[in-house]
């Protein structure tokens, strides 16, 4: 499977087709208004990086925080007018009196002013060589983005200055190169942002949408942290009263039933709550990756012509030969400030037609239909027949699909037909739209095509060859990918962005509905299962430290961040 991605990009405006991935390009679209669809394809420079780390609730300790961090922060590898390097950590009140020619003159700092710019001359350590002229920017302890001293010089963004203000710094005493992230995990460990608050700036750092750069603003705004926070705050609140009746020992039987009484109407609605915003179907998570459209059909339907036209760029070979495409191809693209992940994927035919090659081909593209929230179905109508209902369902059922639902519904129902229902079942999903492809082959005066029992709303005539009948398919995916990303809240942001957050939120919700089945008898085990939720809870927003976590997050953040 080929998948583009890229953390460097440059935003490229193509006339027409773009020469490889060698870049993230955003397209704007000849044939269809520039506000809807966007190319992404990238290359495979240097990944997003990550550091070491700590807990929100303790400073961090040991000999790393105690050394002073710099870095780049405003992109490494970018050529720029400006180059922003960053400095963190007690030792950033040195650098200023040692490199600034007035703080040499007047180390007290007095003459700069807190989060204000102030213009002064760089110099290097321990001579009178100017290295540049530097905007200074000083956050004195604890109103910075890490909770340290932070000084930040924008330097002119030539290699030769970047270079030697590095090797000035790397010169003083305590001060070395800052690793992936370790900003933002002193940040964290010095309590300036919780775990949530963490990938919200992660998620910002990548976004290459309007929804994704949305989403991640709300959630380093605090928007999660708020919600589980309160959560955690009422299950400790709840927690408290079931230990008091611990505490009043053999006596407490009455109380205890009294007390849990009391508070399993807020453990119920507490789990409510959660439970609810689980049951988002997941479009906080498939808005950070892109939700997957997967493009299908018989060979040389114009499956891959399909996806051209819609990248804009030759990404995949298109031929006359049935069966040219073999394997999955996934391209990123936008869609009206929505990102999706673009699939082409092998034809579909039968197995005893098909070779190896193709059968694995097939077998990969039916494993990602099954998984996909959004199909697009192609086929070919030049001979000015369009597919039967029934023909649509055998060519996505597939015969491992006929015999499966053959025999277990068969087993249960008794009839010859179920393949075919359990396929009828997907037909009639409005994730799936049927395109009926190149119908600039057909006479100009052509009675409308379409599929007897489908839905008109689901299905699309089209030439990939002229483009004609595009604009209305790009309206309905567009619609589509809007709603399963906004989801009924009509734009309500997710709080639920990553598959961790829902896995301790499902863990926290089993803890409080086994609290629900336990009775007042059984005080011990009661507020047994509110510290599990707690700590469930906790772990989301950082409050509990999982240190392999902490690693895994970090991990995605590059140097300077
Ligand atoms: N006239 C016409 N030809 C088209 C159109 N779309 C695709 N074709 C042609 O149909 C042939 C097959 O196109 P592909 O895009 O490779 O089809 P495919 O579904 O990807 O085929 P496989 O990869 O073999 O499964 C090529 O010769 C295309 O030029 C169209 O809208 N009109
Ligand atoms: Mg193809």
């Amino acid at each position: 499977m080929v998948r583009l991605t890229a953390f460097c990009w440059t935003v490229q405006r193509l006339a027409g087709w773009s020469g490889g991935a060698a870049h993230r390009a955003v397209v704007a679209a000849p044939r269809w208004p520039a506000r809807r669809i966007f190319v992404t394809a990238a290359p495979s420079v240097g990944p997003p990086a990550s550091g070491s780390g700590a807990g929100v609730s303790e400073p961090l300790s040991g000999p790393e925080a105690r050394d002073t961090i710099f870095a780049v922060s405003s992109g490494a590898g970018v050529r720029a007018g400006v180059a922003v390097i960053r400095i963190s950590g007690a030792g950033a009140r040195i650098a200023l009196q040692t490199m600034i020619a007035r703080g040499r003159l007047d180390p007290s700092l007095a003459w700069l002013a807190p989060r204000m710019a102030t213009l002064a001359k760089l110099l290097a350590p321990g001579s009178d060589e100017r290295l540049d002229s530097a905007l200074v920017l000083w956050f004195p302890a604890p109103r910075s983005f890490t909770g340290e001293d932070v000084a930040e010089l924008h330097v002119h963004g030539g290699r030769a200055v970047v270079a030697a203000v590095l090797a000035a710094l790397g010169a003083l005493p305590g001060h070395r190169l800052a690793e992936r992230g370790e900003f933002t995990r002193r940040a964290f460990g010095n309590g300036r942002m919780d775990l949530t608050e963490v990938e919200g700036l992660s998620d910002l750092l990548a976004a290459n949408t309007d929804a994704q750069r949305r989403q991640a603003l709300a959630q380093m705004g605090g928007a999660a942290r708020a919600r589980f926070d309160g959560w955690r705050a009422q299950i400790l609140d709840c927690l408290a009263h079931t230990e008091a009746v611990i505490d009043f020992g053999e006596d407490a039987d009455d109380l205890g039933s009294d007390v849990l009484r009391v508070v399993s109407p807020r453990v119920a609605e507490l789990a409510a709550q959660m439970t609810r915003a689980l049951a988002d179907a997941r479009r906080g998570e498939l808005l950070r990756d892109g939700p997957r459209v997967v493009i299908v059909g018989a060979p040389n339907a114009g499956k891959s012509s399909l996806l051209n036209r819609l990248a804009q760029r030759p990404a995949a070979i298109v031929t006359p030969i049935a069966g040219t495409t073999r394997d999955v191809l996934e391209l990123e693209l936008q869609l009206g400030g929505f990102p999706l992940r673009l699939c082409d994927t092998a034809g579909l035919r039968p197995r005893d037609e098909a070779d190896e090659i193709e059968v694995e081909g097939m077998r990969r593209a039916r494993a990602l239909l099954a998984d996909a929230p959004m199909r697009l179905v192609v086929a070919d109508v030049s001979a000015g027949v369009p597919p039967s209902r029934e023909e649509l369902a055998a060519l996505l059922r597939g015969e491992e699909g006929a015999d499966a639902a053959g025999e277990a519904s068969g087993a249960a129902l008794g009839d010859g037909d179920e393949g075919a229902n359990a396929a009828a079942l997907d037909l009639d999903d409005s994730s799936l739209l049927v395109v009926l492809n190149k119908v600039d082959a057909l006479p100009a005066n052509r009675a409308p095509l379409s599929v007897h029992g489908i839905a008109p709303s689901c299905q699309f005539c089209i030439s990939c060859e002229t483009g004609e009948g595009m604009d209305a398919l790009l309206d309905a995916l567009e619609a589509r990918v809007r709603a399963l990303l906004e989801g009924e809240g009509g734009g309500e942001t997710a709080i639920v962005t990553r598959a961790r957050h829902r896995e301790h939120l499902e863990q926290a919700v089993g803890a409080l509905e086994r609290f629900a089945r336990l009775d007042g008898l059984m005080v011990d085990l009661a507020a047994e299962e509110l510290r599990i939720a707690a700590s469930e809870v906790g772990k989301v927003t950082g409050t509990i430290r999982v240190e392999e976590m902490l690693d895994i997050i970090f991990r995605d953040f590059c140097i300077g961040k």
